[in-house]
């Protein structure tokens, strides 16, 4: 299959405004997506995945290396790349087929077609009913179906999906993300896009990828990079199979190896009133203190 998306050698940061200092947040990434493929990025807090995904929508600008979009350096954003973000961001004076109309707008694409394109989707997300009302008259489930709606609207080649359930309860959560695959798989609006997603939720990344991919704490590396080879259509009977818990395992493992990998050794102790090294003074790290570690830096990343 085709490269949709390539980075070589990718280094990214941030100018901090006041202090104009620089902070490195992805270094020497190496990826290659191809078209269709659904890649999930998981990490701890901090690491770096917005960053990727942001300088991936032409918002952050490459550091050095290269990011290619169809063999493409990206410099800026375009309309062959759609962002949804964890809250949804639909204009509140505008309906919710005018939301969803609305990149085409902005584009100028707005035709008869693509009209009927925009009410297909609403169908297939299961909103058709609720074309013309009001985004505070939809639940945060609809609301962030809606934003979903809009970001194919524009037909993208990448869609890039930032943490897009994280506000929502489990409940809502679980059914949103079934609803994503079926969105996604639908020939009629998707037909599988190349889509590009980041969470904090290991269920998560497992029920959807085709790949993860855990970075490392920050500046994030790929740390692991793990392929799911369970047929679609993924159902609620295969997210309680002992494969599905055992690709979470995997990818669990692997963040509390990189949490303990850049968790600080304890200060070797000064006095010396004992011959024995001090725990930490060849780097050696207790069970306790890797059990400790763990926990505390694994809090926010493994649900
Ligand atoms: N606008 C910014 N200016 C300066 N530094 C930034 C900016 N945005 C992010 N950073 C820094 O870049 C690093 C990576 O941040 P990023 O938001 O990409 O991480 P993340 O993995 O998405 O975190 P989280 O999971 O908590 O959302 C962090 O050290 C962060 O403080």
């Amino acid at each position: 299959m085709a490269d949709c998306l390539t980075a070589r050698d990718l280094n990214l940061g941030h100018v901090g405004r006041r202090s104009g200092g620089f902070t490195l947040a992805v270094e020497n990434l190496h990826l290659d997506i191809a078209e269709h493929e659904f890649v999930v990025i998981v990490g701890p807090s901090g690491c770096g995945k917005t960053t990727f995904l942001e300088a991936v929508a032409g918002l952050v600008p490459v550091t050095s290396g290269t990011l290619e979009l169809h063999g493409k350096q990206i410099k800026g954003p375009g309309p062959e790349r759609s962002l949804v973000f964890q809250q949804a961001s639909l204009y509140p004076w505008r309906t919710v087929l005018s939301n969803v109309l609305f990149g085409l707008q902005m584009q100028g694409r707005l035709t008869a077609k693509s009209r009927a394109h925009a009410r297909d989707l609403l169908e297939v997300a299961g909103l058709g009913h609720v074309a013309d009302k009001y985004p505070h008259e939809l639940s945060g489930g609809m609301r962030q179906r809606a934003n979903l709606a809009r970001a194919l609207a524009t037909d993208p080649t990448l869609l890039l999906l930032d943490e897009p359930f994280s506000a929502l309860d489990a409940q809502n959560r679980e059914l949103l993300q079934d609803e994503l695959l079926r969105i996604w798989q639908a020939d009629e609006v998707s037909a599988k896009k190349t889509a590009l997603f980041v969470t904090h939720d290991v269920n998560e990344a497992v029920l959807l990828a085709d790949r993860v991919l855990v970075f490392s704490p920050s500046p994030a590396k790929v740390a692991l990079e793990l392929r799911i080879d369970a047929p679609r259509p993924r159902d609620a009977v295969w997210r309680r199979s002992a494969e599905f818990l055992a690709y979470g395992d995997t990818i669990l493992e692997q963040l509390r190896i990189e949490a303990l990998r850049h968790t600080p050794t304890p200060l070797a102790r000064t006095h010396d009133d004992s011959d024995a090294p001090a725990p930490g003074a060849h780097g050696e790290v207790s069970d306790q203190e890797r059990d400790d570690a763990g926990a505390v830096r694994l809090g926010s990343a493994a649900q």
